[in-house]
């Protein structure tokens, strides 16, 4: 019998290689809901491949001309922001939640609160909703499967196993393209979106670069991993091939090992709680030869001392740390801003006046966002 799926954020880089998986096994699954932003030529591409029932574009501008490339096939066509919450709350067996940003986080709790399985690799969403996201996957009774590579480890490695009995969970990260360049003050975007051992979207690189990805990822961690923040640790790995540990309090560390292809860790959360087949490369040890590990330098990438920062506070900070940091990295792609200005204006936005009361509300938490990112724009003008 074939299973349903949705995904949001269809044609990007975690969108793409979920459709690559499907479509090796294209008679088990049944595609509901494609989305994108507004690259129309793919999307309609896709959705006539995978005969999904819907495409949306979540830009509204973009609709006519994909009703136009989805003419006579039968497949509805929707945009605006609406339109990508209802179509995410099909009832689906998974939801592949790849948006990039807090665009995302609409249609993420749009699933949720079907109760549904959600594969989420839209980790900016959880980051800013944190408590009022977890608190609505417990009213409706939904799953959530983490698909970022680390905390798809973490979820490996803790299965069979009791949290109470974790006494550390590392996080691995490759320190980026930058870990060993003197002089970040020249740091073009080309050299920034350059990940060493990931092909990713260019805001997800970024953060890698600027470690504000392992910022994220510790915030996110915290939320899907309730061991407590004290014992979440960084540590710097720059071959990516353990994607993460957990320590046990009897000292055994288990680790998940595998090739730096997202198509393992989506593979993983579209089987579980079996296993599929992908035609990813094995791991050869042998040829990888040594790993390293070192610790995080938070003086030159103070990334990740904010986000610890915010997560302590709590509230509103980690949406408020969020939305800098969406605002931050599109200036940096535009070349309005220089690269080291990104961790700077995140710490201005999360210091300089007073932070939003904590929100309660999707409404809420969407305030903080819109709110965080004004206050980066402005900061961003008058300098
Ligand atoms: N790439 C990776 O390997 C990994 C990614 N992640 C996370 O997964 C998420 C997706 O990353 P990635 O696939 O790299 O990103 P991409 O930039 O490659 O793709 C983003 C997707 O989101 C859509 N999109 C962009 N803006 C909006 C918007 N405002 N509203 C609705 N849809 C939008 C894009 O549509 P369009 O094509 O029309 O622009 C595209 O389908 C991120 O949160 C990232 O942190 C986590 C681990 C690994
Ligand atoms: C593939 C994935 O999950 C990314 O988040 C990746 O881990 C980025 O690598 P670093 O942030 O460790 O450079
Ligand atoms: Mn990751």
């Amino acid at each position: 019998m074939s299973r349903s799926i949705s995904i949001l954020g269809a044609t990007g880089s975690v969108g793409t290689s979920t459709l690559d998986l499907i479509r090796r096994d294209a008679k088990d699954w049944r595609v509901v809901a494609l989305t994108a932003n507004c690259n129309v030529a793919e999307l309609a591409a896709l959705a006539k491949e995978f005969r999904a029932e819907i495409a949306v574009v979540a830009d509204e501008s973009c609709l006519n001309d994909l009703r136009a490339a989805l003419d006579g096939s039968g497949i509805e066509a929707a945009g605006g922001k609406r339109a990508l919450c209802e179509a995410a709350a099909r009832p689906v067996d998974i939801t592949v939640a790849a948006i990039v940003g807090c665009a995302g986080l609409g249609p993420v709790m749009a699933a949720i609160e079907q109760g549904g399985t959600i594969a989420l690799a839209n980790k900016e969403a959880l980051v800013s909703a944190g408590e009022v996201m977890t608190a609505a996957v417990a009213k409706h009774g939904a799953m959530l499967l983490p698909v970022d590579s680390e905390h798809n480890a973490i979820f490996q490695c803790l299965e069979g196993g009791r949290i109470e009995d974790v006494r550390w969970i590392t996080l691995t990260a490759s320190g980026g393209p930058l870990r060993t360049v003197e002089d970040l003050s020249a740091v073009t975007p080309e050299q920034a979106v350059a990940h060493p051992n990931w092909d990713m979207g260019a805001k997800i690189s970024v953060d890698s670069a600027t470690m504000f990805n392992k910022g994220l990822e510790l915030i996110e961690a915290h939320h899907l991993f309730p061991v407590g923040l004290d014992r979440i640790r960084i540590v710097v790995h720059p071959q990516s091939v353990i994607h993460s540990m957990v320590e046990y309090r009897d000292g055994s560390t288990l680790a998940q090992l595998g090739p730096s292809d997202m198509r393992v860790p989506i593979a993983s959360c579209l089987a579980w709680p079996q296993r599929m087949d992908t035609p990813c490369e094995p791991l050869d040890l042998p040829a990888i030869g040594e790993l390293g590990f070192f610790q995080p330098d938070e003086q030159r990438f103070p990334a990740t001392r904010l986000a610890r920062e915010a997560a302590e506070a709590g509230g509103a900070a980690p949406a408020v740390l969020n939305a800098a940091n969406e605002v931050a990295v599109a200036a940096f792609l535009d070349r309005k801003i220089p690269f080291s200005r990104i961790s700077l204006l995140v710490e201005r936005v999360l210091t300089e006046g007073n932070l939003p009361d904590a929100p309660r509300s999707l409404d809420e938490v969407l305030m903080v966002d819109d709110a965080s990112r004004k206050r980066a724009t402005e900061m961003l003008e008058l300098a």
